[in-house]
């Protein structure tokens, strides 16, 4: 199969779809893989080191998209992209379509087939081809959390971990999943007074015997949330129903409790985010306020440590990718149920519910597809 790497081109996103040694074992496999000049240079890996993995370095996206059987990358396909892309083409990337109609028309009206990197499941009922990201994410979100809470960063100038005789920031997570967990993890290891909401029991069992004293794991409902968020220095929204756009669990009205200067980072803003003021922001301009809220809601957190995610996200991804490269999709699909889960739009009709569903477009089974 000839598989192409476009340079991603959303603000600020310094990951690419395969590393050179992602590109060398495909190569390995006797596939051939074009990569547009210069889209590795965020994590370190020049040209040179592609081509010398076996890779043809090409000009631009515009060949990379016209030449490719699929297209291997990290981000949403912004609109220039969406208009690159052919009937019968594969897509292979993160998608997020539940909070972007436009997107999700663009990509139905290509004729492409786009698998999303979010909605892959496995044998566990987890999402690995999300999960690397989200302990990207949610390591990040404490970090920069933290930097938003001193004063320079617009907030009420609290330490996480407070000091002898002064206490820790309060720090309140939304989920305790992928993102939650990670989030809470650097927390605690900043000495901050953590607590960690969620309503799944084996996810909050899992919480409780991990962190024993040293967080506390609350039930998630709206009272108790409206009652933490009154105290909280910052909170971080972790939640996540797959595909599906995120429950926006502070209202307006809940935030104008909240303390002035305190912080939100909303993780979740890529499925649409969990606070009703959350609107996608960038690594080039990350914060805005609300009510005297610091909001963070940057959808591609990871690529801010672009070495570290990009290497991370190829060793989940690139499994399905050699499998679909020597199969082809149909019949990488009907071998793996779990891709078939990954099958978002498939030649000119959506194929997932939950996406369907928050934008109110017709679905057909993913299956029927095949
Ligand atoms: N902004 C960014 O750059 C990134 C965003 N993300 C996003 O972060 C979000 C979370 O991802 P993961 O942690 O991997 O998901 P996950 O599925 O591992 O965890 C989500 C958790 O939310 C819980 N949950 C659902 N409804 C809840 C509620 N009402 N109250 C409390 N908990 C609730 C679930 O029980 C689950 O434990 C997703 O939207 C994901 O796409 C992930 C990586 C990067
Ligand atoms: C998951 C996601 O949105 C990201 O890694 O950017
Ligand atoms: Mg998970």
């Amino acid at each position: 199969m000839l598989i192409g790497v476009p340079k991603e081109i959303k603000v600020h996103e310094y990951r690419v779809g395969l590393t050179p040694e992602s590109v060398a074992e495909l190569v390995l496999d006797g596939h051939q893989i074009i990569v547009e000049t210069g889209a590795g240079v965020g994590i370190g890996a020049d040209d040179a080191q592609y081509a010398a993995s076996g890779a043809e370095i090409v000009a631009d996206a515009k060949t990379v998209f016209a030449r490719a059987d699929m297209i291997v990358k990290v981000k949403e396909p912004q609109a220039v992209e969406c208009a690159m892309l052919r009937p019968g083409q594969i897509l292979y990337t993160y998608l997020h379509l539940a909070p972007d109609p436009e997107q999700t028309k663009a990509l139905i009206k290509s004729g492409a087939v786009c698998i999303a990197y979010e909605t892959v499941t496995d044998a566990y009922g987890d999402l690995p081809l999300l999960t690397p990201m989200s302990q990207v994410a949610g390591r990040l979100a404490t970090q920069v959390g933290a930097t938003a809470l001193q004063k320079v960063g617009g907030g009420r100038g609290v330490l996480m971990g407070g000091v002898p005789g002064v206490a820790p920031a309060k720090v309140v997570v939304i989920g305790g999943g992928d993102v939650g967990f990670n989030a809470a993890q650097m927390a605690v290891g900043m000495q901050a007074d953590v607590t960690i909401l969620d309503r799944n029991n084996i996810v909050m069992e899992r919480l409780n015997y991990h962190f024993e004293n040293r967080a506390k794991v609350v039930r998630s409902t709206p009272a108790v949330l409206a009652e933490l968020i009154k105290t909280a220095d910052l909170v971080i929204g972790a939640v996540l129903i797959p595909g599906a756009a995120a429950p926006k669990l502070i209202t307006r009205e809940m935030l104008s409790t909240m303390m002035d200067g305190s912080v939100i980072v909303d993780v979740a803003i890529d499925q649409g985010g969990c606070f009703e003021t959350s609107k996608p922001t960038t690594h080039a301009d990350p914060t805005y306020v609300v009510d005297g809220v610091v909001h963070y809601c940057v959808a591609n957190m990871p690529g801010a440590v672009a070495r570290t995610s990009t290497y991370a996200l190829n060793a989940a991804t690139l499994g399905h990718a050699k499998k679909i490269a020597k199969l082809g999709w149909k019949e990488a699909m009907r071998e793996d149920a779990h891709l078939l889960d990954g099958l978002n739009v498939c030649e000119g009709q959506l194929t997932y519910a939950a996406v369907g569903e928050a934008l109110g477009i017709d679905t057909v089974d993913a299956a029927s597809c095949l």
